[in-house]
């Protein structure tokens, strides 16, 4: 790593003689005493943070000011301390020092040093295009992006080409036309915005190239929950952070979903969440209530649980796995594995990059028929062309059929189809019919509990067993149902502790109808994931699933990413890695649920 060599005598601003070091991944900036006393810092920060260094050619200096020496700039986030952790204070910290003559040659080679140590494997001076929705969260994203965001990339290098959203779905209609010239796409709003940029360029002749274009969210929405899985939930709102994030992010592949509605055969693509019942209400219902941030949604859940209303659907779902503790188990190891993949420094281990290129949901559950293996290469920044591979799926015979048309990069995404169920899909009634009576078990249950036989006659027939224990029973009624595709769906619920991402699944939550104070407890350790224990809360990881209506008129509308839609009938089917968000870590932020070991897995 860095080492003595690295050190560059300078002048300071106070004419007094410093020195800076580049030394274990920081840079400190120090004051010389003349008297034997140690030094004193007047700034620690770690390279990570370390935006820009530009010497003077000597040409532009100014000989009345300057003499012969050189003008040294130096652009960082600091924060308190300096410390790599504390996150808390950013800033924008601008320093400017004077290079003697003599100190010149070595002064150059120290700004390419400290420039490339701190953007290993990153694209400097990063072409954004950075979309402002104006009236988002509590509105004040134009505020925000002028005197925070633009300062931090301008004092980068970057070039920025801002537009203001002026209408509702705007943001679409750019990502759907505009030139792919961009390093990567900043949208100042909430997680509608970041919906609509992936439904614009998912919806391009040119999807697959378009998508490989990272976005990077900046928080000046109500929910940001993007950010909230990027950074965590003490810096969801972080803005220095988020900022730096576009500078210095690393590529982060994630899943994208058709959502394929019927009869209409119309389909948007789903990044994040699809809802019905209860978290329809709460997030549609308390549109009004933008002002209080999102703290609305915490407001429409205790309403929700006090009407206590159930959602009437038929859910067919193509199951993975649903076994609580070896899938907690997994999304652990899974930590474990990119913990020790990481080096010091700025980037991350490029054998680890290409690790989480692959490996997606490889794992075979037992019994099961349908394995989703994809083996895409990771992309990275400034190699948008890399050619990607086609999903697989793998039958329970062992042949490998393609599950998508293979297309070319840079073609579009193939046309939605209505899925086929299998008598392997697990079905689910939650009409709530047999209220009043014993509930039965549900029609086809879980991978393990029901199995298709092939009998003598070659007719075949289902084994039923005993559901096991949190296992859904037809005739619960269900409260709501949540789809996602990353761990937390707001700062206060982390509906989906196990989702891993990019794995090519789908993590589905069926909450059924439980006494009101357990649904009121389980707020407590809702942002913690702890719900997830639940017996009441059936959990699934799935690959594609279908839900259709049976209450129209109770229940009209469901939702894709937080946006309302009419329904009769919706297909989701999964695109493993096709798009691409930033992240500071390559990953999403890890939780405390996945750190912790306790004895349940
Ligand atoms: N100028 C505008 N006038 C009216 N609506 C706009 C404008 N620009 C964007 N929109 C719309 O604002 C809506 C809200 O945006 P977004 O979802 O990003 O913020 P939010 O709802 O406050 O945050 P979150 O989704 O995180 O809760 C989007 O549907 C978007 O299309």
């Amino acid at each position: 790593m860095a080492s003595r060599h690295q050190d560059l005598p300078v002048i300071l601003h106070n004419d007094k003689r410093g020195l800076l070091t580049v030394e274990d991944d920081k840079l400190d900036v120090l004051q010389l005493s003349k008297d034997g006393r140690p030094p004193k810092r007047l700034l620690s920060c770690p390279l990570r943070n370390f935006l820009f260094a530009k010497l003077a050619a000597s040409s532009t200096s100014s000989p009345d000011k300057l003499g012969d020496n050189r003008r040294l700039d130096l652009h960082s986030l600091g924060g308190s301390g300096g410390l790599k952790n504390d996150t808390s204070s950013l800033k924008l910290v601008k320093l400017h020092v004077l290079v003697e003559p003599v100190n010149a040659p070595e002064a150059e080679e120290w700004v390419e040093t400290i420039m490339s140590s701190s953007y290993r494997g990153i694209k400097r001076s990063k072409r954004v295009l950075l979309l402002v929705n104006p009236v988002g969260g509590k509105g004040k994203a134009k505020s925000i992006v002028h005197d925070t965001v633009l300062p931090i990339l301008q004092s980068a290098g970057c070039q920025v080409d801002l537009r203001e959203t002026t209408h509702r779905l705007h943001a679409e209609e750019i990502a759907a036309s505009v030139e792919l010239k961009y390093d990567v796409i900043a949208t100042a709003s909430g997680d509608g915005l970041v919906y609509e940029v992936l439904n614009g360029l998912a919806s391009r002749p040119d999807a697959r190239k378009a998508l490989k274009i990272p976005i990077a969210p900046i928080p000046t929405g109500s929910a940001n929950a993007v950010c909230t899985n990027l950074f965590g939930v003490k810096d969801t709102f972080n803005i220095p952070l988020a900022t730096l994030n576009i500078i210095k992010g690393q590529i982060l592949p994630i899943d994208l979903c058709s959502v394929l509605l019927l009869p209409s055969l119309t389909r948007r693509f789903c990044f994040l969440s699809t809802a019905l019942g209860l978290m329809v209400d709460l997030d549609i219902g308390t549109e009004n209530l933008r002002w209080m941030g999102d703290t609305r949604f915490m407001y429409g859940f205790i309403k929700g649980i006090a009407t206590m209303k159930t959602c009437k659907a038929k859910i067919q779902l193509n199951v993975v796995e649903d076994d609580k503790v070896s899938m907690a188990r997994k999304a652990r190891d899974k930590v474990r594995e990119r913990k020790g993949s990481k080096i010091l420094g700025a980037g991350i281990n490029p054998l680890v990059n290409k690790m989480n290129g692959i490996n997606i949901a490889e794992e075979s559950v037992e019994g099961n028929n349908s394995v989703v293996i994809t083996d895409h290469e990771t992309t990275s920044v400034g190699s948008q062309d890399g050619e990607q591979q086609p999903s697989k799926v793998t039958n329970g015979n062992g042949t490998t059929t393609r599950k998508d048309d293979y297309v070319p990069d840079h073609g579009p995404i193939p046309e939605s189809k209505p899925l086929q169920p299998d008598p392997n899909w697990v079905t689910l009634d939650t009409s709530g019919a047999s209220s009043g009576s014993a509930p039965k078990r549900s029609s086809v249950g879980s991978l393990r509990s029901n199995r298709t036989m092939t009998l003598e006659n070659g007719h075949s027939s289902e084994i039923q067993q005993v559901p096991k224990s949190g296992q859904w029973v037809d005739g619960e009624g269900m409260l709501y149902f949540y789809a996602g595709m990353m761990p937390w769906v707001a700062r206060d619920l982390m509906q989906w502790p196990v989702s891993i991402s990019g794995d090519g699944l789908i993590d589905v939550v069926v909450q059924s109808v439980v006494p009101r104070m357990m649904m009121a407890n389980a707020i407590t350790g809702a942002e913690k994931g702890e719900a997830y224990w639940m017996d009441c809360q059936h959990y699934y990881k799935v690959s594609e699933f279908i839900v259709q209506n049976l209450d129209k008129a109770g229940q009209p509308i469901f939702t894709i990413d937080g946006e309302s839609f009419q329904w009769d009938e919706f297909h989701v089917q999964v695109h493993p890695r096709i798009a691409n968000l930033q992240s500071l870590n390559g990953g999403f932020y890890v939780s405390d649920f996945l750190q912790k070991h306790d004895d349940k897995v």
